[in-house]
């Protein structure tokens, strides 16, 4: 029989479908439509506002949807249906550890709640010890521990019930690289080991580049969904950076006298261009010394793909700059 394990994605297990919640008149997430697939590890990206805490609580159950539903491995679910939550280990943007308890108190605590017992939550609790590394920090409270081994904690802990799928919640605000890299380097661990699904939200670029799969959104909408590495191919060319006392003046004129797509990002003009290094004599031609500090190229990034889809950076909630939106 021919190996199509390469080939074929696998199936849906989590398809979220037509899910809408307002808050008064603000449409906080608007008709979102989403499939997550066994196994993988989904990333909701967007900015401030973009909808992704109400998803996430929604899924979760802390808030009730004005219209959607979803359907868990191919059966249609309310979004309120309790089902659904027994199949969810949940991790939320604060820490809900208790500080008085020890590692393996808090992990005992969280199989109890979902009517684990006995000798196997015993035995789950200590291989998620082990499988997060710190099987020889159990018996140590976790009030003084670091943020990094709070998460690690809170992860195994989402998974001692064994569910088929995570859910997080801005899983590595406030971690610093290293916690960052070790946080997932046991998430994908345990993803593999357990086999479960993981849909988590977030704003940072660096942790979208190790998603799966990444769902854009903005303004409560869908606006793509697909691999980090085909979001930044999306973008054909390099960005070149130019640096000015007034960048604003600047964009402009690059605009005017070059005809090239400049804007201002966070104080800076970018202009995003097939051949960026053919440029980069023109614009130093044209803006001798003193209009430009500095002119830099370097490959798109995924924050430059968000920039592009939604005419917002990253961790912003405003538009880039009153310049034209790009096109889609
Ligand atoms: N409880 C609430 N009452 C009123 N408006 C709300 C409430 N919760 C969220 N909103 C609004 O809904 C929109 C989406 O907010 P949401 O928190 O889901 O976005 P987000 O992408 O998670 O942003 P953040 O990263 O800041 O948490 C925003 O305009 C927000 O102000």
């Amino acid at each position: 029989m021919p190996d199509t394990s390469v080939s074929t994605p696998p199936a849906p297990l989590l398809q979220i479908e037509g899910l809408t919640r307002r808050f008064k008149d603000r449409v906080a997430v608007d008709g979102l439509s989403l499939s997550v697939r066994q196994g993988e590890i989904l990333g909701l990206l967007g900015p401030n506002g973009a909808g992704k805490s109400t998803t996430f609580q929604v899924l979760a159950g802390l808030l009730a949807p004005d219209a959607g539903q979803v359907r868990f491995a191919g059966k249609v679910l309310a979004l309120s249906d309790p089902s659904l939550r027994r199949q969810m280990g949940i991790i939320f943007q604060r820490s809900s550890l208790d500080d008085l308890l020890t590692a393996r108190e808090n992990l005992m605590l969280g199989a109890r709640l979902y009517g684990l017992g006995g000798e196997r939550a015993r035995e789950r609790v200590e291989s998620m010890l082990a499988l997060i590394g710190l099987a020889d920090r159990g018996d140590e409270k976790v009030g003084t521990w670091s943020g990094g081994m709070r998460r690690r904690l809170e992860l195994a802990r989402a998974l001692v019930h064994q569910p088929r799928v995570v859910l997080m919640d801005e899983p590595t605000q406030g971690l610093d690289e290293a916690a960052f890299r070790t946080f997932w380097a046991h998430l994908k661990r345990l993803r593999d080991s357990e086999g479960v699904t993981v849909l988590l939200t977030t704003h940072r670029a660096d942790e979208a580049d190790v998603c799966d799969r990444l769902a854009v959104l903005d303004a409560g909408k869908l606006v793509a969904c697909d691999t980090p590495a085909a979001l930044a191919s999306r973008m054909g060319g390099d960005i070149l950076t130019l640096e000015a006392a007034d960048p604003e003046a600047l964009a402009r004129e690059v605009r005017e006298r070059l005809g090239l797509d400049a804007k201002v990002v966070e104080g800076r003009v970018q202009v995003e261009a097939a051949q960026g290094h053919a440029l980069v004599p023109r614009l130093v031609e044209a803006f001798p010394a003193g209009r430009l500090t500095s002119v830099s190229l370097r490959r798109p990034t995924l924050a430059d793909v968000f920039l592009q889809l939604t005419g917002r950076t990253l961790g912003a909630d405003k538009p880039a700059e009153p310049a034209p939106r790009r096109r889609q």
